[in-house]
């Protein structure tokens, strides 16, 4: 593991710019992208960057299910609003949150993976080491998946809905060995309320009651920490 200690969520967002402009020069041909607010300094900067994604395919981590992408609150509304409406991608890929079919959209969103292989893959980490919607118990070995939100997580995206009985309770997400399969992977944890779970993921045991561990037997992980979140290393 690549760790790259950072003063603050500013400069975090700059050494991920580099690291995408980086791998963009080297070939990178497919992205894994992900949401929440951790990745918004960052797509900020990609968005007034240089860089051409046009020729670029993207696949997302994650989507609520219930929710399609016109949705305000859906992740495929969320990547146009702070990225692809400033730099489309030849296709991005997001799991569709509303297919009748789950079964189906599951499998789909595999054989995408398999014909894409991620040259790098953001991550960020949830309060309790989640990665993507994979929460603590999720096997190692998963590919995409229906999840079930734990209420940590329902609570803590809850601050993006009108209240907290709006926001989804499942989630179709990639699976860990999903996340695993990328070449490279990125990822970004800033603020106080991230200490405990880059502590556990750097320096814990590979468990799946953290599944963010499992970076620890990856062969191309950077971490970016800002001081706040490497206040328990
Ligand atoms: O970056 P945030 O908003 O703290 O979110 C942390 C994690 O929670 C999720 O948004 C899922 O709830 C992940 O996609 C994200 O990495």
């Amino acid at each position: 593991m690549n760790i790259i200690r950072v003063k603050d969520v500013e400069q975090s967002a700059e050494k991920a710019l580099e690291i995408y402009q980086n791998a963009v020069q080297h070939g990178a041909k497919v992205l894994g992208l992900a949401t929440g607010s951790t990745p918004i300094p960052l797509y900020q900067k990609l968005a007034t960057s240089q860089i051409d994604f046009s020729e670029l395919v993207s696949i997302n981590l994650d989507e609520y299910l219930g929710l399609d992408g016109e949705d305000e609150q859906s992740y495929r509304y969320f990547m146009t609003k702070h990225l692809f409406q400033y730099k489309p991608f030849k296709h991005s890929y997001v799991p569709d949150g509303k297919s009748e079919d789950h079964e189906a959209a599951i499998k789909a969103y595999d054989r995408i993976i398999a014909e894409h292989p991620i040259d790098l893959q953001l991550l960020g980490i949830g309060r309790n080491g989640h990665i993507g919607f994979n929460e603590p118990g999720t096997p190692f070995d998963s590919t995409t998946h229906i999840v079930n939100l734990t209420q940590s997580t329902v609570a803590a995206n809850a601050r993006f809905f009108e209240k907290e009985s709006d926001v989804p309770t499942q989630a179709i997400s990639m699976g860990i060995a999903s996340v695993m399969s990328a070449k490279k992977i990125l990822l970004i944890a800033t603020g106080e309320s991230k200490a405990e779970a880059v502590a556990a993921t750097i320096n814990g045991p590979i468990t799946e009651d953290v599944p963010a561990s499992i970076l620890q037997k990856h062969s191309d992980v950077t971490i970016i920490i800002d001081e706040a979140a490497a206040s328990k290393l």
